[in-house]
């Protein structure tokens, strides 16, 4: 780093970036280039990880929390590889160590990796000074992966093509849910594989190539709208969720203790194995997560709200 940079920059900057819970997960047909067309419909929850960027010889990076130890500190880390297309795409040389406070579960389903990457680009644009567009950082999220973009904006957003096309969506108030984290992750790979898979298995001789181009429903749409906790738990969907009780098979216990527990709807997040529960209130998404805990379903039971506001710079100095 030279001394113009230093002028420029900052001496450190932290980042906090939220995870997310699809409240519809619509799967198309696989495409040529080995992704699924989606009606992908994210929203934020508060759940945090922190992405602190500090002037250093690098890329390195470093995490703290539960779950440090799954988190890869090697050039695989997505938010080493944000660092890295950030400094190519300004011709500067990747000089920063970025740190990790890690409270999002790993290979959870809730984008962790997702929100570390959109932290890093935030976080090393403003150390280094560089100004980018925010059409430009939406370019470097879709590159990094099919989730970073909306782990850059945050909020609620229809994700079309791969997940990485966002139309922001309005929001009519919080929605309280829990989630229950498991123990291990899933590969989400694997878990569009699987669900390829139950489909041929079971379609009577259609292909994957040639599922209908699947759509945002209009009555979840209007639920979030209305922030209408119960609407929103009737139109609650993820075509992913076979597929992962399929390779994990003790989620669907997970799932029906929730519900029993009292929350409104219950649905796998994303590509799992997190499990979601939507709640008509705090007191009863306190409820829930109690007798989550107890039920030995579980590693633990967090609660959160959404929407929440996508990456943001918090502290800088
Ligand atoms: C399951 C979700 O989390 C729902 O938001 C996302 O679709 C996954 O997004 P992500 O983790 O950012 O995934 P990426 O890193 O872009 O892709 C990882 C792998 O997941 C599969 N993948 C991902 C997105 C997509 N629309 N179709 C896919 O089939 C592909 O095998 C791909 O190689
Ligand atoms: N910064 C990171 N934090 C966590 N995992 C990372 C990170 N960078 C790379 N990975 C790798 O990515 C894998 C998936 O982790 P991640 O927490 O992003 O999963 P996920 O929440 O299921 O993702 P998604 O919901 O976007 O499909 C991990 O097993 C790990 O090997």
């Amino acid at each position: 780093m030279n001394d113009a940079e230093h002028v420029n920059g900052a001496g450190y900057v932290t980042v906090r970036v939220p995870a997310k819970v699809n409240v519809q997960l619509s799967v198309g047909g696989l495409r040529p280039d080995g992704f699924h067309g989606l009606a992908n419909v994210f929203l934020a929850v508060g759940l945090y990880d922190e992405v602190t960027a500090f002037p250093a010889d690098g890329p390195q990076v470093t995490a703290e929390g539960a779950d440090a130890a799954q988190v890869p500190l090697d050039e695989s880390n997505l938010a080493v590889r944000a660092a890295r297309l950030l400094a190519s795409r300004h011709g500067l040389a990747p000089d920063v160590r970025l740190h990790i406070a890690k409270d999002i579960p790993v290979a959870g389903g809730m984008a962790g990796g997702s929100a570390d990457a959109a932290g890093a680009l935030v976080a090393c644009d403003a150390l280094w000074g560089t100004a980018t567009s925010r059409d430009e950082l939406l370019a470097m999220c879709a590159e990094l992966g099919s989730d970073v973009p909306f782990s850059l904006v945050g909020g609620a957003a229809l994700g079309r093509g791969r997940g990485e096309l966002l139309t922001p969506l309005e929001t009519g108030g919080a929605f309280h849910w829990v989630f229950a984290v498991a123990d291990g992750g899933l590969s989400t790979p694997a878990v569009y594989r699987e669900c390829d898979r139950l489909r041929e298995a079971g379609g009577g001789g259609a292909t994957v190539e040639a599922v209908p181009e699947p759509e945002a429903s209009g009555a979840l749409l209007e639920a979030l709208r209305g922030g209408d906790a119960r609407a929103l738990a009737d139109a609650l969907s993820n075509d992913l969720q076979a597929a992962a009780v399929s390779l994990r098979p003790s989620l669907a216990d997970t799932l029906k203790a929730g519900e029993a527990a009292g929350a409104l709807a219950a649905l796998v997040s994303g590509s799992g194995p997190t499990c979601a529960f939507l709640t008509e209130d705090a007191a009863s998404a306190e409820a829930v997560a109690a007798t989550l805990r107890a039920s030995g379903h579980c590693r633990t039971a967090r609660t959160a709200t959404g929407p929440a506001p996508g990456a943001t710079v918090v502290r800088q100095g």
